[in-house]
């Protein structure tokens, strides 16, 4: 990003504001072009500490001035914070971008009082290093610049991706929103069935780790599908296969697709709720 980045405010400091606003202060965002609104005052002190930020105690001090406010807070509590800030804001109209779980764009308008260009966004944790992925969707009200900007914020934490509709946004948050956590539970259970075939803990969680990571860079680096990287490993009568077999009559892809399915129900049930 330039110098001629828009001046955004984050309404929320906790884990995922942290993660954006390392991203964007790594990828050249000027500090003095963010503003944070955090009601915990060592959350405060620790986020002007690592980036150089200005933070205040109330939403609305932080909004002055802004281009782009990021709403940041939990879902059961935006109802409030965008009722105390629509007023505020709605001379001008800066954009909003709203990270929340479950949360629709025309719930978000209406609590701000309606008319509001707003973009929905769900990135994930690795956004911490640059290397989320995000699901955007925009509402009719966001021009294209302001889509431009949103993309831009969540590019500096990683990959972004649009989708068409807004229903399928919960899909989006059961699958790269909550799967890093599905990834660090398959390293856990990894590690732990080492540990007990007699590899000491630090050995097997590096090793895990270590699998994780090049794994995923694979993934990443080679361009080929999952299933040509599997069949790669899996040599025929061998230690793999076994494995795998072992997987299937457990019937584990029939498992995440449950898993997946909880997440997109808790998502809707969330909506709901509002
Ligand atoms: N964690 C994740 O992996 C992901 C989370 N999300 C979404 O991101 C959002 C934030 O999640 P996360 O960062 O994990 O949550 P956190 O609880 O870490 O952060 C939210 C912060 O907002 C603060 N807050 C509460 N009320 C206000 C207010 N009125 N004005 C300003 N700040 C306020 C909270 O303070 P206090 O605790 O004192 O109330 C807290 O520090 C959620 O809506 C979640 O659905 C999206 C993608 C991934
Ligand atoms: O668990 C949650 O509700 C949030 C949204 C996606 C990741 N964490």
């Amino acid at each position: 990003m330039s110098h001629t980045d828009p001046a955004v405010a984050f309404v929320g400091g906790g884990n995922m504001a942290h993660s954006l606003i390392g991203a964007m202060t790594r990828t050249g965002t000027a500090p003095a072009r963010i503003q944070v609104a955090e009601p915990d005052a060592a959350r405060r002190a620790q986020l002007a500490r690592d980036f150089g930020v200005a933070v205040h105690a109330e939403a609305v001090d932080a909004v002055a001035g802004a281009d782009l406010v990021v709403l940041a807070v939990k879902p059961q509590v935006l109802g409030a914070v965008c009722a105390a800030l629509g007023p505020r804001i709605a001379a001008r109209r800066p954009l909003l971008v709203s990270i929340a779980a479950g949360v629709r764009i025309d719930q978000i308008d209406t609590w701000l009082g309606g008319g509001f260009p707003i973009v929905r966004a769900m990135p994930n944790t690795p956004a911490l290093i640059g290397a989320g992925a995000t699901g955007l969707i925009a509402n009719a009200a966001a021009t294209a610049d302001q889509r431009a900007q949103a993309e831009a914020l969540l590019t500096a934490a990683g990959r972004t991706a649009w989708i068409a509709r807004e229903d399928l946004m919960d899909a989006v948050t059961a699958l790269s929103g909550s799967g890093p956590a599905y990834f660090f539970l398959l390293v856990e259970a990894l590690e732990d069935a080492a540990v007990a075939h007699g590899l000491p803990r630090e050995t097997a969680r590096a090793l895990a780790t270590q699998t994780c990571l090049g794994a995923g860079r694979m993934l990443v680096e080679s361009g080929e599908p999952p299933a040509t990287l599997r069949e790669r490993v899996t040599s025929p009568g061998g230690t793999t296969q076994a494995a795998l077999e072992a997987f299937a009559a457990g019937d584990f892809r029939r498992l995440v697709g449950q898993a997946v399915e909880a997440a997109v129900q808790r998502g809707r049930a969330l909506s709901a709720a509002h």
